[in-house]
């Protein structure tokens, strides 16, 4: 069913967005290119009734093959560098996300900023049975959405979609969903909200010595309040993944901070 007030207010906030690239950027190619694919998009939006993730579920549903989760990755992937940008981590900084998952071979998991649940899927399809992924997201629509695609990779039992704001989630995790420390986290929600929400982590005491905090964007949109604390503070052993902004040919990074206990 079409949500009218949803449509209108993802339109809006995204031609804001489009209008706000554009002013700050208006001399850098990739940010026209954004400007322009974006406020396509907020018109799309008005004149089909239906918002853009409405749309990239669709192409999934109807291209992807049910219960293969690399295919649901590539149709993401292919939608949203053919058609309309989307705010996906993307294949390339997908497979160092991936490389940096297999490598701490994590139990428990939680992602900040679940979105359409491109990287849920990512994730989850390198776990092993009995793994606990947890994904926060506090847009219900966004939320709709990504149960759907996780559902058609086959990777709902894997993953719990909490929705709410991350600031009441987490501390709700020890007892709620009775987690004892965090193995991996992938930090991928709003940039204001990274340096806040781990230190919210520290402070619920949900890190252990080698937590791996993975977090996505800190070149662009940028996270320097984030990159300055956890390089910083001592408390973190910090490593930097140069690579491109997704479906962008723009600079960004992952920057992985190993806990210290
Ligand atoms: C960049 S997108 C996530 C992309 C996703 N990780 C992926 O790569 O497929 C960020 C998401 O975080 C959500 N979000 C932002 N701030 C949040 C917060 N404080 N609590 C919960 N969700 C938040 C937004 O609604 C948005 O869907
Ligand atoms: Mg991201």
């Amino acid at each position: 069913m079409v949500d009218v007030p949803t449509v209108v207010l993802s339109s809006a906030g995204t031609l804001c967005i489009a209008a706000l690239f554009f002013t700050i950027y208006n001399r850098r190619r990739a940010h026209i290119k954004m400007a322009l694919s974006l406020s396509y998009q907020a018109i799309k939006n008005i004149l089909l009734c239906q918002t853009k993730e409405q749309r990239i579920l669709d192409f999934v549903l109807k291209n992807a093959v049910r219960g293969d989760p690399q295919s649901v990755i590539d149709n993401i992937d292919k939608y949203c560098s053919q058609r309309e940008w989307s705010m996906n981590v993307g294949n390339e900084k997908g497979i160092i996300l991936d490389n940096v998952v297999k490598e701490s071979n994590p139990s428990t998991i939680l992602e900040l900023g679940t979105y359409c649940g491109y990287s849920a899927v990512r994730i989850c399809r390198l776990l092993k049975p009995g793994v606990r992924f947890f994904t926060v997201e506090f847009n219900p629509a966004y939320a709709a959405v990504a149960k759907q695609i996780i559902e058609f990779a086959g990777l709902i039992d894997k993953v719990q979609v909490l929705e709410g704001s991350t600031g009441d989630i987490i501390p709700q995790l020890k007892k709620k969903y009775e987690v004892d420390t965090l193995d991996f986290v992938f930090v991928d929600h709003w940039k204001d909200k990274y340096k806040p929400d781990t230190q919210l982590l520290e402070k619920c005491n949900l890190l252990r010595k080698g937590s791996v905090v993975l977090a996505d964007n800190v070149i662009v949109p940028g996270a320097p309040d984030f990159l300055e604390y956890v390089r910083n503070c001592g408390k973190y052993d910090c490593t930097n993944f140069p690579s491109f902004l997704e479906y962008m040919d723009e600079k960004d990074a992952l920057e992985k901070a190993v806990f210290r206990g």
